[in-house]
């Protein structure tokens, strides 16, 4: 994922510091050359890695703090805040509101994703019972408007554009005009992003900006544009009134530290962020939870929120049920199973766990875990005839996800051989789903580890959603270890290892914050 590298350096930079045994001034700078540096290869804007590197030095005067201050929290502290300054403004931007039509006019370079990216937030506030509209105010390059068409089509969105009208200016007005009269309350213009002349670009965009006058406009960015994209975002900021920043592919391989010199040149809040080229791939931007993932302390919060958004609501008061039960059937595992499939790319699923950063998730290792999956689903499909898929192997009770992701990781207990059912029903299950027996052998070990992994899990209880204040309390270095599969733990550096990242986070409080919680 971009940025992991980043992530993953400042990480070592930080585990660095807090492996000397006294904090001076040297270890101090040696840690701050190392973020420096990593910043600047991560394109980040030099003067925006110079006033962080000044400003962590201001906050954090080694010679006043008295000898009884915890040097390492309050350097990781500053780090985190100047990281967080970085990519927050400080001014939240203009939030449509539902029912009270709303126009949010789009700009960004052509190929920076703009016209996907206008659907994706089209498509976003309509799962949210919004009623959004695109028009397409692009008359330079030819297809612009198709690709709307097909786009707003395949999302059954209405829009709005024109194959002759050439004047951008008048599209824009008459397809806002007649949006508001049909009563939509998300009006989305798309514009040009390309012209003869770069000067004709931004005078258009003031032309569109001035006839619409939209409540919000959006300026795209590519994440892989690198250093350009401070000045892009800066013309863009001088030609119209830029409230928002969304950045595209961050999927790639961009280094991506230009979304943080977008922010800077256009003061504006980075609001969502484009993962890939599906509709689905968009996700909410939110700073601390972010900073948190970068650095490898995890979002619980944004876990948990994906858990909820994936396992349907209809099935969540039934599998609680079962698991105060405290059985675990194979059907049970099936279904979190294809939940787990639905959670999109592993890999950011697994980068909101504390102690990883997605650097420390191999590149291969997702597709692998996503194959393994898949084939135990087939398996598990050919089971059905057997009538085996209410197969109880274990008592357990309690649930966690991050003991089933450290199954499919492949980061659980010691394997022990599941004399689980004989020989000749696992035969006919192999022959069935067309795999080995060996596979089918597999696939119940995986099960009772599961099972014995989750049985630990008692306790832990996923919190509705937005509540966050029973994971809050439950939060203590004791409770999360039982929580963390083995390896998890050893990741984070044992239980010392665990107990200091909690009290360098601070009070609960402070590490719900930082995992980008807080009851909300
Ligand atoms: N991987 C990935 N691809 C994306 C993302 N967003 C957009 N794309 C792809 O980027 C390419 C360019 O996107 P467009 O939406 O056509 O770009 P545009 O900026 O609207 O271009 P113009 O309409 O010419 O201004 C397309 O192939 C998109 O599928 C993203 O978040 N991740």
């Amino acid at each position: 994922m971009v940025l992991a590298e980043l992530g993953g350096s400042i990480s070592r930079a930080l585990q660095q510091m807090s492996n000397a045994t006294i904090i001076d001034e040297k270890v101090l700078n040696d840690c701050l050359n190392e973020i420096t540096r990593a910043l600047l290869q991560s394109d980040v804007q030099f003067k925006l890695v110079r006033d962080m590197q000044t400003n962590i030095k201001k906050i954090v005067n080694l010679d006043d703090l008295a000898a009884g201050h915890n040097k390492r929290k309050i350097i990781q502290q500053a780090i985190f805040n100047e990281l967080c300054k970085m990519l927050d403004p400080g001014k939240p931007s203009f939030t449509p509101k539902k029912s009270k039509p709303s126009v949010v006019m789009f700009v960004g370079l052509q190929g920076s994703g703009k016209t996907t990216t206008c659907t994706k937030y089209a498509y976003y506030h309509q799962k949210k019972g919004w009623k959004p509209a695109l028009v397409c105010a692009d008359t330079f390059r030819a297809g612009a408007f198709d690709q709307l068409k097909q786009n707003a089509t395949k999302a059954k969105i209405p829009f709005y554009g024109s194959y002759m009208e050439s004047d951008p200016v008048k599209i824009a007005v008459e397809g806002v005009e007649r949006f508001k009269k049909e009563n939509c309350d998300l009006i989305i213009v798309d514009t040009s992003g390309r012209h003869k002349q770069e000067v004709a670009l931004f005078e258009e965009m003031r032309q569109v900006s001035e006839a619409t006058k939209p409540d919000l406009v959006i300026f795209v960015m590519d994440s892989s544009i690198g250093q350009a994209a401070f000045d892009q975002a800066q013309a863009f900021k001088q030609s119209v009134a830029v409230g928002a920043v969304i950045v595209t592919k961050m999927d790639g391989h961009a280094k991506g530290g230009g979304a943080l010199s977008a922010v800077a040149a256009t003061k504006s809040p980075i609001i969502f962020i484009g993962t890939g080229e599906h509709m689905d791939e968009f996700e909410v931007f939110d700073v601390k939870p972010f900073v948190s993932r970068l650095l490898g302390m995890g979002d619980l919060s944004g876990f948990m929120d994906k858990i909820h958004e994936v396992v349907p609501m209809d099935q969540q008061p039934e599998l609680l049920q079962k698991l105060s039960e405290g059985t675990f059937t194979m059907r049970i595992m099936y279904d979190q199973f294809q939940n787990i499939l639905k959670m999109g790319p592993i890999n950011q699923v697994f980068s909101m766990l504390p102690g990883f950063s997605s650097e420390l998730m191999p590149k291969g290792r997702e597709k692998e875990s996503q194959a393994k999956i898949k084939r135990y689903m087939t398996m598990m499909d050919s089971m059905t005839n057997e009538g085996l898929l209410n197969f109880k192997g274990e008592k357990w009770a309690g649930h966690n996800w991050i003991g089933l992701l450290s199954v499919i990781f492949g980061m659980g207990q010691n394997r022990t051989n599941p004399k689980l059912m004989n020989e000749s029903r696992m035969m006919r299950i192999a022959r069935g789903a067309g795999r080995q027996l060996r596979e089918v052998v597999e696939m119940f070990e995986e099960y009772k580890r599961l099972a014995k992994i989750w049985s630990k899990m008692k306790g832990l209880k996923i919190p509705k959603k937005g509540d966050m204040s029973a994971l809050s309390r439950n939060m203590n270095a004791q409770h999360m270890s039982k929580v963390l599969p083995p390896q998890m733990l050893k990741q984070i550096g044992g239980m010392g290892g665990l107990q200091n990242l909690m009290k360098q986070m601070g009070s609960n409080k402070d590490m719900m914050g930082m995992f980008g919680g807080g009851d909300k």
